[in-house]
């Protein structure tokens, strides 16, 4: 974990990429686009924490249509800057079955975790899979999965802010920013 000071010097020279204004212009524009699309599919929608916690306390609120809600916890960068891994430490505790879902997730880096959430939800029998990500990162190379809902493109740098984590610090910012290269 970081100290206090560590995280207020990664702070203090990262690199502000969108600004808390640009981020919830996204998020509502997002939800229009979701709505437009899954007002009528009465959807589950599965939070992956811990990254997604923010988006998702910002985007349900302006879902104006019936819907459920439950969450799961997998990760795999573990407070590193590199993924590995994936570690399910909490799995869904509805029932995905014939639902269609809505996976909303913080970031889309190298797709590795979405596309093993989807894997595993299809598997379990659900009817359609859906996904918004707040940002996909541009990588530079295919990913195994694309969203389906995206709200901004983030360069190829570590990004935090917005519930995305710098090695644990930093998840409440409500802008978004790149660690300094
Ligand atoms: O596309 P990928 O390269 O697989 O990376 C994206 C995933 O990485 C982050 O989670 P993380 O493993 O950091 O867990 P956390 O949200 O609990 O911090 C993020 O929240 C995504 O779920
Ligand atoms: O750039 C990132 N920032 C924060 N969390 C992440 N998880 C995958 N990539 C990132």
């Amino acid at each position: 974990m970081l100290s206090s000071e560590e995280a207020r010097k990664i702070f203090g020279t990262a690199e502000q990429i969108f600004s808390a204004d640009v981020v919830s212009q996204t998020v509502k524009r997002m939800a229009i686009d979701i709505t437009t699309l899954l007002s009528h599919q009465y959807p589950l929608v599965l939070s992956i924490m811990g990254g997604a916690v923010v988006f998702t306390g910002q985007l349900l609120p302006l879902l104006e249509f019936p819907l459920n809600f439950d969450y799961l916890h997998v990760s795999r960068y573990d407070n590193k800057t590199h993924g590995g891994k994936l570690n399910w430490t909490v799995l869904p505790r509805e029932n995905v079955q014939n639902r269609v879902v809505l996976v909303l997730d913080d970031i889309l880096d190298e797709g590795i975790t979405l596309a093993a959430i989807r894997e595993r939800v299809m598997n379990q029998g659900a009817a359609a899979f859906y996904s918004a990500v707040f940002a996909d990162k541009d990588i530079g190379r295919s990913k195994p999965i694309r969203a389906d809902f995206v709200g901004v493109v983030v360069p190829d740098r570590y990004v935090f802010g917005f519930g995305m984590d710098v090695r644990g610090a930093w998840r409440n910012l409500p802008a978004i920013y790149a660690v300094k290269e």
